[in-house]
């Protein structure tokens, strides 16, 4: 049941296992238990009135001697478009600034001091379509578009970081198409942006139709409130673009998504999850939700039959720690805001503890890599 018929995992767990073993169930499934977040009753009846599924969880880590701990609390938020796909586009970007705001509103109730929206936050993940008309005017400047503008009041008013991805219509190249996170600090200054590294050409994400590799490398914001990344989406399933943020010392790495149950959901709890575990750094998976209705049919390049729908973009928004423990999901089927309270010390402790950075052989991978890519490579293959 790759649709929306089936609410989450964990509803179906606890409805259906009985209290101790559900217990070893979750220790095995999501590791150590984490605490649930205390959230203000204002938030918890706003989430409610708004109709969005709100979640708070706390990540501890131990008290040191030396570093007092260092407490940010992240807010991930998943949601449907509002409008059908065919409104004006004025009128669809406008009516997801006043939905995903009523979030962030509840967000600041809750003491989140960074929060990341979707893939693509603005629009219908149209890219199925392969159309150029409407969905490239969805494509504002990173710098100072009307999207951009908008998060910077939201990050003013809340003191709040704000990530922000967008379709990124770049000026200064020809007008070029990106697909880009925004990064608007606490302050509401734009502190820069990131691009999507690995553009994906599976099933109906038809998105090499409108821009390409991103150019910006693993760029690392400094905050206020910690050093974060933002993985977009595909690059989840690279490890060495996770590990490459973590390099450059992300603590926080963001994986804002849009992805489909038929396709990717066996393979979203795993992902991000161990990208925290083997970078020693907390992750925080995003995924779009609901079914998205389009006027022209299109096909999948499968000798299926054209279709209208992209399929059901599950939400299941999670927080990963280096420990290995993680966070419930967020529902499939609603809009919701996940709240995380993460001691980013526990990065330091687990790397002591596992030493991954010091027992990876960088050296010896940096070196075999540099023949790998070579056109003359030859495999270190041994054959009888
Ligand atoms: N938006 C995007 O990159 N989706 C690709 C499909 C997936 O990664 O599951």
């Amino acid at each position: 049941m790759s649709g929306p018929g089936f609410v989450s995992l964990e509803s179906s767990l606890e409805k259906h296992l009985p209290d101790e073993e559900l217990k070893e169930v979750r220790r095995i499934l999501y590791g150590k238990d984490i605490k649930q977040l205390s959230l203000p009753q204002s938030a918890v009846d706003a989430a409610f009135e708004r109709d969005f599924d709100l979640q708070g969880y706390v990540f501890e880590a131990s008290p040191e001697q030396l570093r007092p701990p260092r407490v940010a609390r992240v807010g991930l938020i998943q949601n449907k478009i509002v409008l059908p796909t065919d409104a004006p586009v004025l009128e669809q970007i406008t009516a997801l600034h006043k939905r995903v705001g009523e979030m962030v509103e509840v967000a600041a109730m809750c003491g989140v001091n960074i929060v990341c929206f979707q893939e693509a936050w603005t629009m219908p993940f149209a890219f199925c379509t392969r159309e150029r008309d409407p969905w490239t005017e969805f494509a504002e400047s990173a710098e100072d578009g009307f999207t951009t503008r908008f998060c910077q009041e939201l990050a003013k008013k809340y003191n709040m970081v704000v990530i922000s991805p967008i379709l990124e219509r770049d000026e200064i190249h020809g007008g070029t198409l990106w697909n880009t996170a925004v990064v608007v600090s606490n302050a509401g200054n734009v502190l820069g942006k990131s691009r999507k590294n690995h553009i994906p050409r599976v099933g109906d994400f038809n998105e090499s139709t409108y821009y390409m590799e991103g150019n910006t490398g693993h760029r690392v914001f400094q905050t206020q409130f910690g050093k974060i990344a933002v993985n977009i989406c595909y690059g989840r399933h690279h490890p060495l673009n996770w590990f490459m943020y973590s390099t450059h010392g992300a603590e926080i790495i963001f994986n804002p998504s849009a992805t489909v149950g038929q396709l990717s959901e066996p393979m979203w709890p795993i992902e991000a999850r161990n990208a925290a575990i083997s970078n020693h750094c907390f992750t925080c998976a995003i995924n779009r939700v609901g079914t998205e209705y389009f006027k022209n049919e299109f096909t999948s390049g499968d000798g299926k039959k054209a279709h209208h729908e992209f399929g059901h973009f599950y939400g299941s928004s999670y927080v990963a720690a280096p420990d290995g423990s993680r966070s419930p999901g967020l529902s499939r089927t609603r809009d919701g805001l996940l709240v995380a309270e993460l001691d980013l010390n526990l990065n330091r402790q687990i790397a002591d503890k596992w030493n991954f950075k010091m027992t990876g052989r960088y050296d010896m991978y940096a070196e075999e890599l540099t023949k790998a890519v070579q056109h003359d490579f030859k495999p270190n293959l041994i054959k009888e």
